[in-house]
Protein backbone atom coordinates (compact mmCIF):
# COMPACT_ATOMS: atom_id res chain seq x y z
CA UNK A 1 0.00 0.00 0.00
CA UNK A 2 1.44 3.12 -0.65
CA UNK A 3 2.30 5.51 2.51
CA UNK A 4 -0.02 8.72 3.56
CA UNK A 5 2.51 10.74 4.28
CA UNK A 6 5.97 10.02 2.77
CA UNK A 7 9.47 12.53 3.37
CA UNK A 8 11.88 11.56 1.16
CA UNK A 9 15.53 13.10 0.47
CA UNK A 10 14.21 16.28 2.26
CA UNK A 11 16.61 19.13 2.70
CA UNK A 12 15.79 21.75 5.84
CA UNK A 13 17.62 24.40 6.84
CA UNK A 14 17.61 27.75 8.78
CA UNK A 15 20.15 30.24 6.95
CA UNK A 16 23.29 28.40 8.89
CA UNK A 17 21.06 25.76 10.99
CA UNK A 18 20.81 22.92 9.20
CA UNK A 19 17.83 20.43 10.40
CA UNK A 20 17.47 18.02 7.86
CA UNK A 21 19.93 16.58 5.31
CA UNK A 22 18.67 14.18 2.63
CA UNK A 23 16.19 12.37 5.29
CA UNK A 24 13.29 10.09 4.44
CA UNK A 25 10.56 8.08 6.09
CA UNK A 26 7.01 7.35 5.21
CA UNK A 27 3.88 6.48 6.78
CA UNK A 28 1.39 4.43 6.58
CA UNK A 29 -2.20 5.04 6.40
CA UNK A 30 -3.72 3.46 9.88
CA UNK A 31 -0.41 3.70 12.05
CA UNK A 32 0.77 5.36 14.95
CA UNK A 33 4.03 6.88 14.27
CA UNK A 34 6.33 8.30 16.74
CA UNK A 35 8.99 10.64 16.80
CA UNK A 36 11.46 10.68 19.27
CA UNK A 37 15.13 12.65 19.51
CA UNK A 38 16.76 15.49 21.26
CA UNK A 39 15.18 19.05 22.01
CA UNK A 40 16.00 21.42 19.20
CA UNK A 41 16.62 18.54 16.58
CA UNK A 42 13.70 19.60 14.43
CA UNK A 43 10.99 17.39 15.48
CA UNK A 44 8.19 20.06 14.97
CA UNK A 45 9.70 21.18 12.17
CA UNK A 46 9.26 17.78 11.01
CA UNK A 47 5.37 17.94 11.90
CA UNK A 48 5.11 21.56 9.65
CA UNK A 49 6.90 20.26 6.89
CA UNK A 50 4.14 18.07 6.39
CA UNK A 51 1.40 20.58 6.09
CA UNK A 52 3.06 22.98 4.40
CA UNK A 53 3.61 25.58 7.33
CA UNK A 54 7.43 25.46 5.96
CA UNK A 55 9.24 25.49 2.85
CA UNK A 56 11.94 22.69 2.46
CA UNK A 57 15.24 23.23 -0.07
CA UNK A 58 15.04 19.94 -1.85
CA UNK A 59 13.73 16.49 -1.84
CA UNK A 60 9.76 15.76 -1.68
CA UNK A 61 7.24 15.62 1.11
CA UNK A 62 4.46 14.22 -0.34
CA UNK A 63 0.97 13.29 1.02
CA UNK A 64 -1.21 10.43 -0.94
CA UNK A 65 1.92 10.69 -3.83
CA UNK A 66 1.24 14.78 -3.93
CA UNK A 67 4.06 17.37 -3.06
CA UNK A 68 3.11 19.34 -0.35
CA UNK A 69 5.15 22.20 -1.94
CA UNK A 70 3.53 22.51 -4.82
CA UNK A 71 0.04 22.95 -3.72
CA UNK A 72 -1.62 26.02 -4.37
CA UNK A 73 -4.29 28.02 -1.45
CA UNK A 74 -6.83 25.27 -2.12
CA UNK A 75 -4.78 22.09 -2.08
CA UNK A 76 -3.25 23.29 1.28
CA UNK A 77 -6.38 23.94 2.41
CA UNK A 78 -7.73 20.43 1.44
CA UNK A 79 -4.32 19.23 2.98
CA UNK A 80 -4.78 21.25 6.59
CA UNK A 81 -8.79 19.65 6.77
CA UNK A 82 -7.78 16.20 6.80
CA UNK A 83 -4.32 15.87 8.11
CA UNK A 84 -5.40 18.20 11.50
CA UNK A 85 -2.36 19.68 13.95
CA UNK A 86 -2.82 19.38 17.34
CA UNK A 87 0.10 22.14 18.37
CA UNK A 88 2.70 22.17 21.23
CA UNK A 89 1.32 25.26 23.37
CA UNK A 90 -2.43 23.83 22.24
CA UNK A 91 -3.63 26.92 20.14
CA UNK A 92 -6.89 28.13 20.84
CA UNK A 93 -8.98 31.17 19.83
CA UNK A 94 -8.74 33.29 23.06
CA UNK A 95 -12.16 35.24 22.27
CA UNK A 96 -14.00 31.58 21.74
CA UNK A 97 -15.87 29.97 23.76
CA UNK A 98 -14.93 25.86 23.97
CA UNK A 99 -17.82 25.03 22.05
CA UNK A 100 -17.07 27.97 19.59
CA UNK A 101 -13.38 26.56 19.55
CA UNK A 102 -14.41 23.01 19.42
CA UNK A 103 -16.95 23.33 16.41
CA UNK A 104 -14.63 25.75 14.57
CA UNK A 105 -13.29 23.54 11.61
CA UNK A 106 -17.50 22.11 11.56
CA UNK A 107 -18.50 25.52 10.50
CA UNK A 108 -15.61 26.12 7.62
CA UNK A 109 -15.64 22.84 6.10
CA UNK A 110 -18.95 21.19 7.06
CA UNK A 111 -23.12 21.71 6.65
CA UNK A 112 -23.50 20.24 9.95
CA UNK A 113 -26.45 21.57 11.39
CA UNK A 114 -26.38 23.41 15.62
CA UNK A 115 -28.02 20.06 17.38
CA UNK A 116 -25.26 17.64 15.25
CA UNK A 117 -22.01 20.62 16.11
CA UNK A 118 -23.81 20.12 20.20
CA UNK A 119 -23.51 16.57 20.15
CA UNK A 120 -20.09 16.08 18.06
CA UNK A 121 -18.25 18.58 20.28
CA UNK A 122 -19.81 16.87 23.78
CA UNK A 123 -18.29 13.32 22.04
CA UNK A 124 -14.90 14.99 21.45
CA UNK A 125 -14.70 16.47 24.63
CA UNK A 126 -15.62 13.28 26.24
CA UNK A 127 -12.77 11.84 24.49
CA UNK A 128 -10.47 14.28 25.91
CA UNK A 129 -11.73 13.68 29.65
CA UNK A 130 -13.32 16.93 30.08
CA UNK A 131 -17.08 15.91 29.82
CA UNK A 132 -17.47 15.31 33.38
CA UNK A 133 -17.55 19.40 33.62
CA UNK A 134 -20.92 20.39 32.09
CA UNK A 135 -20.76 23.92 31.96
CA UNK A 136 -17.36 22.91 29.55
CA UNK A 137 -18.57 24.11 26.16
CA UNK A 138 -19.52 27.90 27.60
CA UNK A 139 -16.37 28.33 29.39
CA UNK A 140 -13.81 30.81 27.66
CA UNK A 141 -10.44 29.35 27.22
CA UNK A 142 -8.71 32.33 30.00
CA UNK A 143 -11.03 29.99 32.82
CA UNK A 144 -9.27 26.64 31.89
CA UNK A 145 -6.39 25.57 33.32
CA UNK A 146 -3.16 24.78 30.82
CA UNK A 147 -3.96 20.86 30.63
CA UNK A 148 -7.27 21.59 30.01
CA UNK A 149 -7.18 24.20 27.55
CA UNK A 150 -4.41 21.65 25.93
CA UNK A 151 -7.51 19.03 26.16
CA UNK A 152 -9.74 21.59 24.86
CA UNK A 153 -7.33 21.99 21.78
CA UNK A 154 -7.20 18.30 21.29
CA UNK A 155 -10.99 18.37 21.37
CA UNK A 156 -10.83 20.96 18.55
CA UNK A 157 -8.46 18.91 16.44
CA UNK A 158 -10.37 15.39 15.97
CA UNK A 159 -14.01 17.06 15.87
CA UNK A 160 -13.50 17.17 12.15
CA UNK A 161 -12.48 13.36 11.69
CA UNK A 162 -9.85 14.37 10.12
CA UNK A 163 -7.21 11.31 8.04
CA UNK A 164 -4.10 12.02 9.67
CA UNK A 165 -3.74 13.84 12.99
CA UNK A 166 -0.16 15.19 13.88
CA UNK A 167 0.23 15.58 17.59
CA UNK A 168 3.07 17.85 19.07
CA UNK A 169 3.83 17.03 22.59
CA UNK A 170 0.26 16.38 23.52
CA UNK A 171 1.00 15.17 26.92
CA UNK A 172 3.45 17.88 27.97
CA UNK A 173 2.51 19.84 31.31
CA UNK A 174 -0.13 17.01 32.06
CA UNK A 175 -0.78 15.00 35.15
CA UNK A 176 -0.10 10.92 34.93
CA UNK A 177 -3.93 9.77 34.64
CA UNK A 178 -4.57 12.57 32.15
CA UNK A 179 -0.93 11.86 30.25
CA UNK A 180 -2.68 8.22 30.40
CA UNK A 181 -6.19 9.79 28.92
CA UNK A 182 -4.51 10.68 25.77
CA UNK A 183 -2.46 7.79 25.20
CA UNK A 184 -5.90 6.00 25.30
CA UNK A 185 -7.17 8.90 22.85
CA UNK A 186 -4.95 8.03 20.34
CA UNK A 187 -5.43 4.26 20.41
CA UNK A 188 -9.14 4.55 20.57
CA UNK A 189 -8.81 7.20 17.37
CA UNK A 190 -6.83 4.17 15.82
CA UNK A 191 -9.03 1.20 16.62
CA UNK A 192 -12.42 2.55 15.82
CA UNK A 193 -11.72 5.87 13.29
CA UNK A 194 -8.19 4.44 11.23
CA UNK A 195 -6.91 7.42 12.02
CA UNK A 196 -2.95 8.01 11.17
CA UNK A 197 -1.01 9.38 13.96
CA UNK A 198 2.12 11.15 14.17
CA UNK A 199 3.15 12.07 17.73
CA UNK A 200 6.21 13.95 18.71
CA UNK A 201 6.82 13.14 22.02
CA UNK A 202 9.54 13.14 25.38
CA UNK A 203 7.24 11.28 27.03
CA UNK A 204 8.71 7.10 26.27
CA UNK A 205 5.28 5.58 27.73
CA UNK A 206 3.42 7.28 25.70
CA UNK A 207 5.74 6.10 22.64
CA UNK A 208 6.10 2.35 23.88
CA UNK A 209 2.28 2.17 24.39
CA UNK A 210 1.16 3.90 21.66
CA UNK A 211 2.99 3.47 18.31
CA UNK A 212 3.25 0.75 16.03
CA UNK A 213 6.30 2.43 14.71
CA UNK A 214 9.05 4.32 17.15
CA UNK A 215 11.57 6.92 14.62
CA UNK A 216 14.60 8.39 16.41
CA UNK A 217 15.66 12.06 14.95
CA UNK A 218 19.73 11.78 14.96
CA UNK A 219 21.84 13.34 12.95
CA UNK A 220 19.63 15.27 10.52
CA UNK A 221 17.84 11.83 9.73
CA UNK A 222 15.69 8.83 11.17
CA UNK A 223 18.39 6.45 10.87
CA UNK A 224 16.50 3.99 13.85
CA UNK A 225 12.78 3.07 12.76
CA UNK A 226 11.29 0.42 14.05
CA UNK A 227 8.45 -1.22 16.42
CA UNK A 228 9.23 -0.18 19.94
CA UNK A 229 10.40 -3.69 20.89
CA UNK A 230 12.74 -3.09 18.02
CA UNK A 231 13.69 0.30 18.59
CA UNK A 232 14.30 -0.79 22.64
CA UNK A 233 16.38 -3.77 21.71
CA UNK A 234 18.48 -1.03 19.58
CA UNK A 235 22.07 -1.54 20.43
CA UNK A 236 23.41 1.86 18.93
CA UNK A 237 24.60 4.06 22.32
CA UNK A 238 22.88 7.04 21.05
CA UNK A 239 19.59 4.95 21.02
CA UNK A 240 20.59 3.41 23.89
CA UNK A 241 21.22 6.44 26.09
CA UNK A 242 18.31 8.57 24.65
CA UNK A 243 15.52 6.00 25.66
CA UNK A 244 17.08 5.35 29.27
CA UNK A 245 17.80 9.04 29.44
CA UNK A 246 21.42 8.48 30.29
CA UNK A 247 22.85 11.89 31.05
CA UNK A 248 26.71 12.57 30.42
CA UNK A 249 28.20 15.26 32.55
CA UNK A 250 30.78 15.99 29.52
CA UNK A 251 27.87 16.47 27.59
CA UNK A 252 27.34 20.12 28.94
N1 LIG B 1 10.65 29.44 11.88
C1 LIG B 1 11.91 29.20 12.29
N2 LIG B 1 12.92 30.05 11.97
C2 LIG B 1 14.20 29.80 12.34
N3 LIG B 1 14.58 28.72 13.05
C3 LIG B 1 13.62 27.83 13.39
C4 LIG B 1 12.25 28.03 13.04
N4 LIG B 1 11.52 26.98 13.52
C5 LIG B 1 12.40 26.18 14.15
N5 LIG B 1 13.65 26.68 14.06
C6 LIG B 1 14.89 26.06 14.60
O1 LIG B 1 14.91 24.71 14.15
C7 LIG B 1 15.44 23.86 15.15
C8 LIG B 1 14.49 22.73 15.40
O2 LIG B 1 13.31 23.24 16.04
P1 LIG B 1 12.10 22.29 16.48
O3 LIG B 1 11.09 23.18 17.13
O4 LIG B 1 11.66 21.47 15.34
O5 LIG B 1 12.81 21.36 17.57
P2 LIG B 1 12.19 20.13 18.38
O6 LIG B 1 13.02 18.94 18.04
O7 LIG B 1 10.73 20.03 18.15
O8 LIG B 1 12.52 20.59 19.88
P3 LIG B 1 11.75 20.41 21.30
O9 LIG B 1 11.82 18.94 21.61
O10 LIG B 1 12.58 21.22 22.24
O11 LIG B 1 10.35 20.93 21.11
C9 LIG B 1 15.74 24.74 16.36
O12 LIG B 1 17.11 25.08 16.32
C10 LIG B 1 14.89 25.97 16.11
O13 LIG B 1 15.47 27.09 16.68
Amino acid sequence: MAPIIELRNVYKRFGDNVIYEDMSFAVEAGETFTIIGGSGMGKSVCLKLMIGLLPYEAGHVLYRGKEVGEMDAENLRELRRNVAMVFQGGALFDSMSVFDNVTYALREHTKMSDQEMLERARECLDMVGLGYDKEILYRMPASLSGGMRKRAALARSIAIKPEVILYDEPTTGLDPANIERIGHMIRKLQKELGVTSIVVTHDMPIAWNCSNRVAMLWQRKFPYIGTPAEIQANPAPEVHEFINGIYHEDQD
